[in-house]
């Protein structure tokens, strides 16, 4: 598989303390995904997005676009990453200048990447792009930031990088700020961009119902370390490491309506007080075993299109590849639509 972004043994420390360890994921460039990076807070979630994007950088392993590794880009290719991999934030009312109507917002972009060669096919560019993520622009366009709901703000930043026609969409939290109701429509939007125009959708959240909702696949982080990763209905449906059994069970099955809310799981203090270079789970196991205090487990695959780091499956057979797509779920779709 070619990939189009890929991470390759990426840790990323501050100090002695490591948000992001190992992790090797790569995402194909000819089937277009949407995969979920899911876990309580801390666990690294953004610390990834920011990476991918090439905001930071690794402290071990490379981030790499189409085989070029993001952080030794020549102008030209980091100018190419930068329309091609578009962030949309948790809050993007930081974005936009109160000053401005929301249009500059579109034609920004439209200007600086000179995506069209008149003023009427820039207008045409930035209504259509509006209407992709169901907004009117007679409704839209000519307001200031302050006139338009969270949830419409958030879907003008969705807009904005469906402009660019990008490859990648790397949504961080994209609906925890907007209003319950919205939330799936916006979500749904991510989706559609997705199988209509072939954009392959990195989906940050602490929220495993939307995740199951709309993803393809998943990778649940705790501490920096993936626990377990695969297609939704294996990892989401059946979760085998004792984390993820935990984070499912605090969403009222079989009804996967209500949020997840990613109660805090309990610790001893002896459990608290005992040094582990080993699974970092191990504190809040209701499994642990001795092993798991100072030995890393690696990948095993319990099952087909998952993998779980964690000993308690010690007789399946340990993943072939390091890569955590390696069990996922193709997704049962091609491209439709091309980038102009
Ligand atoms: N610049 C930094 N300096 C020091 N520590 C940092 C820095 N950025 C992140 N961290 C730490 O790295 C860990 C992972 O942070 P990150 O923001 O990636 O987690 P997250 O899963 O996105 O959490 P949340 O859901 O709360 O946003 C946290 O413990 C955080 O405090």
């Amino acid at each position: 598989m070619s990939a189009l972004i890929e991470m390759r043994g990426v840790t990323k420390t501050y100090g002695a303390f490591t948000a992001l360890n190992d992790v090797t994921l790569s995402l194909s460039d000819t089937s277009p995904s949407m995969t979920a990076v899911a876990g309580e807070s801390g666990s690294g979630k953004t610390t990834l997005a920011r990476m991918m994007l090439g905001f930071i950088n690794p402290s071990h392993g490379q981030v790499l676009y189409q085989g070029k590794d993001v952080a030794r880009m020549t102008g030209a290719e980091q100018r190419q990453f930068r329309r091609e991999v578009q962030p949309v934030f948790q809050d993007p009312f930081d974005v936009f200048n109160p000053f401005y109507r929301i249009d500059h917002v579109l034609e920004t972009p439209v200007k600086r990447y000179k995506l069209a060669d008149s003023d009427t096919k820039a207008r045409a560019m930035i209504e259509d792009a509006l209407k992709r993520v169901g907004l009117r622009p007679q409704d839209t366009l000519g307001r200031f930031p302050h006139e338009l709901s969270g949830g419409q703000r958030q879907r003008i930043m969705v807009a904005r990088a469906v402009l660019l026609r990008p490859r990648l969409i790397i949504a961080d939290e994209p609906v925890s700020m907007v209003d319950a109701s919205l939330r799936a429509t916006i979500l749904d939007e991510l989706k559609t961009l997705n199988r209509e125009l072939g954009i392959s959708i990195v989906y940050i959240t602490h929220d495993l119902t939307t995740a199951f909702q709309i993803c393809d696949n998943i990778m649940i982080l705790y501490r920096g370390n993936v626990s377990e990763a695969g297609a939704v209905e294996r990892v989401i449906g059946a979760p085998k490491h004792p984390y993820s059994q935990l984070l499912v069970s605090s969403i009222p099955l079989p009804d996967l309506s209500k949020a997840w809310g990613g109660e805090e799981i309990p610790v001893s203090e002896a459990s608290a007080a005992r040094p582990n270079p080993g699974c970092k789970f191990a504190p809040r196991c209701p499994h642990v075993m001795e092993m798991c205090w100072d030995n890393l487990p690696p990948k095993y695959v319990p099952d087909s299109e998952r993998l779980a780091t964690c000993f308690l499956y010690r007789d399946a057979p340990v993943a072939a590849s390091d890569d955590v797509a390696s069990v996922f779920r193709p997704p049962n779709h091609s491209i439709t639509t091309t980038a102009p």
